[in-house]
C-alpha cells in the first residue's frame, strides 16, 4: 500500500470528485461525482455526448478538469509525478483506438512495452496479450488495414499489456460483430475477477451482461450511481435508464 492509497478510503480505486469540463463555451461535464470500488466492474452508460470519454480523459490524466478531483488508486492524474506511477498500474482504451496505422500488432506491441519498460517480460506479456484478445491472425499486418474490430482487439491488447491492476475502457465493444462483442464480454468477465474495471458504453445490454455498478450521465450530468441491483429495482435496465433520463429532462424543463 503505497502513502497515495493510505490517504485515501482502501475499497475506492476510481473516484470522480464533482468533476467539471468546459470546451471554449461549452460544458461537457457538470460537477459530476461517482466512485468505484476495488475490484468491481462497473459501467459507465449515457447517450451520445453525455461527457464519458471526457471523464475518462480526466481519470486517465489526458485531459484537466476544469473543476474538480479524479483520483485512481489514490494518485491523482493532474500530477506529473503520480500521473505517471498511476500508468504503471493503469490500462486505458481510448475511445478510437490508439495505433498508429503503419504500425503492425506486433510493432505496436513491442513498441508500448519498450516505453512500459517490460524489459525482458516483453515477449510472454505480447504471448499473453495475443492470445487474450486474439490476434494472432492479423499480427503482421499494418493496423490501418484491419478491420474495426481487430483495431479495437489491438487497443485491448496494448492496455492490458502490462497487466494493469486498473482498466478504463472506452466503448470497448463499439464496432465489433456480434461474435466479437460475445468474446470481448467474456474477456472483461474474466479481467473483472482480479481488476477493477470502468467500460464506457451506450449499450443498455452491456451493462448487464458485464458489470456490478452502474454510473448512469446524461448531457454532462450524473443522473444515477449505485449497485446493477439497484438500478434495475423497480424495472429493467431499459426501463429505469428511460425513466431516469425522463426525470432529468423534468427537472430541467420546471
Ligand atoms: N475537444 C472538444 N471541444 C469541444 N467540445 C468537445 C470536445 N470534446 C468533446 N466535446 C463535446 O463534449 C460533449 C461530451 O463529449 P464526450 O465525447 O465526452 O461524450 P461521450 O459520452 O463520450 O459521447 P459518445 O458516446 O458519443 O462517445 C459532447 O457534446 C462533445 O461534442
Amino acid at each position: 500500500m503505497t502513502t497515495h492509497e493510505s490517504n485515501s478510503s482502501r475499497s475506492v480505486t476510481i473516484r470522480a470528485e464533482n468533476l467539471s469540463k468546459i470546451y471554449g463555451d461549452f460544458a461537457a461535464l457538470h460537477s459530476v461525482t461517482f466512485q468505484v470500488r476495488k475490484g468491481t466492474v462497473a459501467a459507465f452508460l449515457g447517450p451520445n455526448g453525455a461527457g464519458k470519454s471526457t471523464t475518462m480523459k480526466i481519470l486517465t490524466g489526458y485531459l484537466a478538469p476544469t473543476a474538480g478531483r479524479a483520483e485512481v488508486l489514490g494518485f491523482d492524474p493532474t500530477h506529473p509525478d503520480q500521473r505517471i506511477e498511476m500508468a504503471q498500474r493503469l490500462g486505458y482504451l481510448p475511445e478510437n483506438g490508439p495505433l498508429y496505422a503503419d504500425m503492425t500488432p506486433r510493432e505496436t506491441l513491442e513498441f508500448v512495452g519498450r516505453i512500459r519498460g517490460l524489459g525482458s517480460g516483453l515477449r510472454s506479456a505480447i504471448e499473453r496479450v495475443t492470445r487474450q484478445c486474439s490476434i494472432a491472425e492479423v499480427f503482421d499486418k499494418p493496423v490501418g488495414k484491419l478491420s474495426k474490430g481487430f483495431r479495437q482487439r489491438v487497443g485491448m491488447a496494448q492496455a492490458l499489456l502490462h497487466d494493469p491492476e486498473v482498466l478504463i475502457l472506452d466503448e470497448p465493444t463499439s464496432g465489433l460483430d456480434p461474435l466479437q462483442i460475445r468474446d470481448v464480454r467474456e474477456l472483461i468477465r474474466e479481467l473483472g475477477r482480479t481488476k477493477t474495471i470502468l467500460l464506457s458504453t451506450h449499450i443498455l445490454q452491456e451493462v448487464e451482461a458485464v458489470a456490478s455498478e452502474v454510473i448512469v450521465v446524461g448531457e454532462g450530468r450524473l443522473v444515477f450511481s449505485g449497485t446493477l441491483d439497484e438500478l434495475r429495482a423497480g424495472g429493467t435496465v431499459e426501463q429505469r435508464f428511460y425513466a431516469l433520463m425522463d426525470q432529468k429532462r423534468r427537472k430541467e424543463a420546471a
